[in-house]
């Protein structure tokens, strides 16, 4: 296996009285794209900070590429790629030339052209970054985080907010990272971005790794509980009424309002019983479907569905 490119045991990051990580164990492999997700506020950013030296831990230990990011910030920082969620880049800089610059700092940089032109950022090339849109300015912070063949990356929630072509685009350069040996390390909210490109995703809950694992390995947990049906339906049904008339070891729940989902061991029988109870309330299950649980399921399942 040979070392992780990023080993975090027992990290601590508190702000005042507010802990923000609380003892938190994160072991990354070398070329694996690795997705953080986590309810707000569960402390994904501040580990990232921690890993990219940008924040000193309150306990724990932090190793990326085999060094500590406070106390050996100046090896490691060639080494690594970072895109923050903003900031850090000079607002009255042209793009291309920003992009150039960077560029010259490293020792075997991306061809930057052929980046611009990957990114969709060929006509944005003379605009200074304050003018970019938001999409725009995003997709530059990608390529200034790529453009100097780090051998790792931190991207913290990189298509948030983009456009579905951006999306794609921004999707496909992320595998092509690794498709380079890259180690990738990003923060999303999106279950369908984790699920297309992860190969671990990590779920963080109130300052703590909860589950981290493949995301089918995820999505298949709790046994056999990897079916489920789904519909919508007026909300505030009787779950409880309608898990009494279905076989032991199903769950039921509604969330959002009017959206439910039967999980478990589905059998012709169970959705037999599901619909038939649908009938005997006058109810119309609406969209239903029978399929394979989602990352979306195991996440709700491990996170809870209460807002925070
Ligand atoms: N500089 C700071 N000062 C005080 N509290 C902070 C600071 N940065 C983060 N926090 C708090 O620490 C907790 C964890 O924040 P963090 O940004 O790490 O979470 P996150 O998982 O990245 O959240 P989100 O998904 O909303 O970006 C939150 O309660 C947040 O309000």
């Amino acid at each position: 296996m040979g070392q992780p490119a990023v080993e975090v045991t027992g990290l601590v990051k508190r702000y005042g009285a507010k802990t923000a990580v609380d003892g938190l164990d994160l072991r990354v492999q070398t070329g694996t794209i690795t997705a953080v997700l986590g309810p707000n506020g569960a402390g994904k950013t501040s580990t990232i900070e921690c890993c990219e030296g940008y924040r000193r831990p309150d306990g724990g230990s932090v190793r990326v590429l085999g060094l500590d990011p406070v106390t050996q910030g100046e090896q490691l920082r060639p080494r690594i790629g970072v895109m923050l969620q903003s900031g850090g880049i000079y607002p009255s800089v042209r793009a291309a030339e920003m992009l150039k610059h960077t560029a010259k700092l490293y020792a075997n940089p991306l061809d930057t052209d052929a980046l611009i032109e990957r990114l969709g950022l060929g006509s944005a090339g003379r605009t200074t970054f304050r003018r970019l849109s938001g999409g725009q300015q995003q997709r530059l912070s990608l390529a200034l985080a790529v453009v100097g063949r780090p051998e790792l990356v931190f991207l913290d929630e990189p298509t948030a907010g983009l456009d579905v072509q951006a999306r794609h685009a921004t999707w496909e350069l992320i595998e092509q990272l690794r498709r380079d040996g890259v180690t990738v390390v990003l923060t999303t909210h999106l279950l369908d971005e984790a699920e297309r490109l992860a190969d671990t995703v990590a779920i963080v809950d109130a300052g703590k790794v909860i589950a981290h694992d493949t995301p089918a390995a995820l999505s298949a947990a709790n046994g056999t509980a990897d079916t489920a049906i789904r519909f919508t339906a007026p909300p505030g049904l009787d779950l409880a009424g309608l898990l009494a008339k279905l076989p032991g070891g199903l769950t039921a729940v509604e969330q959002p309002p009017g959206g439910y989902t039967v999980g478990g061991d589905i059998t012709p029988n169970v959705l037999a019983a599901v619909t038939a109870w649908c009938a005997a309330k006058d109810v119309m299950p609406q969209g239903l479907s029978v399929g394979r649980r989602t990352l979306e399921d195991a996440f709700l399942d491990l996170t809870g569905r209460d807002l925070r």
